[in-house]
């Protein structure tokens, strides 16, 4: 018996949702992958592994992880700072290309005495936010760090990364711009796609979260399809090393599926 209601309409993806910055993004394709596309239409997405997709966040002591969370799932912004311990947890539902899908948002604790026991949840990740506050420079370096901790439990070719800058609404415009520079240049390196939030308006928060289940959803239906053998060799999704400006391609390869 299924017993879980069905996903909320404002949680249903017809489209590719577009990155913030294309100079910084996974890819700047305009729709999903034609594959995918075909895949969901036909039904033939597989029957579990990518229906739910782990997503860890992580990032220093009070950047605002938990509250970007909080705004998506719940709709809810606490002005006063209370510490993540470990972790904690969300599950939202999605409906995408008319399959359903989950992310699990694994919040973990930036505070350094609580770092090891949130590191025991990092493992089986298939996208990792990796938050700053866009108005402490100190946190931004510090990404790297929080990457590479990530990176040691997981598949560095096959998980999807996101940097994402906070606390937006307490930038000046000029602030902003100066703060965005720097995060760009760390988004490339990293080749994680960038985006700018804030919890308390809400700016771009729903739409980064769809963002992430978009191209989560992606990569796990291209990765089942392939796994299925439904895909022909050669028609590869890596990360392109040689492109600074695309971090997920596809040849283009006429679809095998699709007339
Ligand atoms: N103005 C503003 N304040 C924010 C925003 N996001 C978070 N804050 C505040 O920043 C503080 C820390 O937010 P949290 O979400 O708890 O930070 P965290 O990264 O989860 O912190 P840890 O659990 O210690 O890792 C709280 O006082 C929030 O109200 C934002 O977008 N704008």
């Amino acid at each position: 018996m299924n017993i879980l209601a069905p996903v909320r309409r404002d949680r249903v993806l017809a489209e590719l949702p577009q990155c913030l910055r294309k100079e910084a993004a996974l890819h700047v394709h305009t729709d999903f992958h034609p594959r995918v596309t075909c895949a969901c239409q036909e039904h033939r997405t597989g029957t579990v592994g990518f229906k739910i997709s782990k997503v860890i966040v992580v990032g220093d002591l009070s950047v605002g992880k938990t509250c970007l969370i909080s705004r998506f799932c719940k709709d809810t912004f606490d002005k006063n700072y209370k510490a993540t311990i470990g972790v904690d947890f969300e599950m939202e539902r999605f409906e995408v290309l008319g399959v359903p899908f989950s992310l699990q948002l694994w919040d973990t604790a930036g505070q350094e005495r609580f770092k090891c026991i949130a590191s025991t949840y990092y493992r089986g990740a298939q996208a990792i936010i990796i938050v700053f506050n866009l108005n402490d420079v100190a946190s931004l370096e510090h990404t790297k760090q929080w990457l590479a901790d990530a990176l040691k439990e997981n598949d560095p070719s096959s998980v999807l990364l996101f940097l994402v800058g906070s606390k937006k609404d307490l930038s000046t415009p000029a602030q902003y711009v100066l703060m965005e520079k720097d995060a760009l240049k760390v988004a490339q390196e990293m080749k994680a796609e960038y985006w700018a939030v804030s919890s308390l308006t809400g700016e771009n928060v729903r739409e980064f979260f769809f963002r992430v289940a978009a191209l989560t959803f992606e990569a796990n239906v291209l990765a089942e399809l392939e796994k299925s053998g439904a895909r022909r060799i050669g028609d590869v999704v890596r990360i392109n090393s040689d492109d600074s400006n695309l971090y997920l391609t596809a040849n283009k390869k006429k679809p095998t599926c699709c007339p």
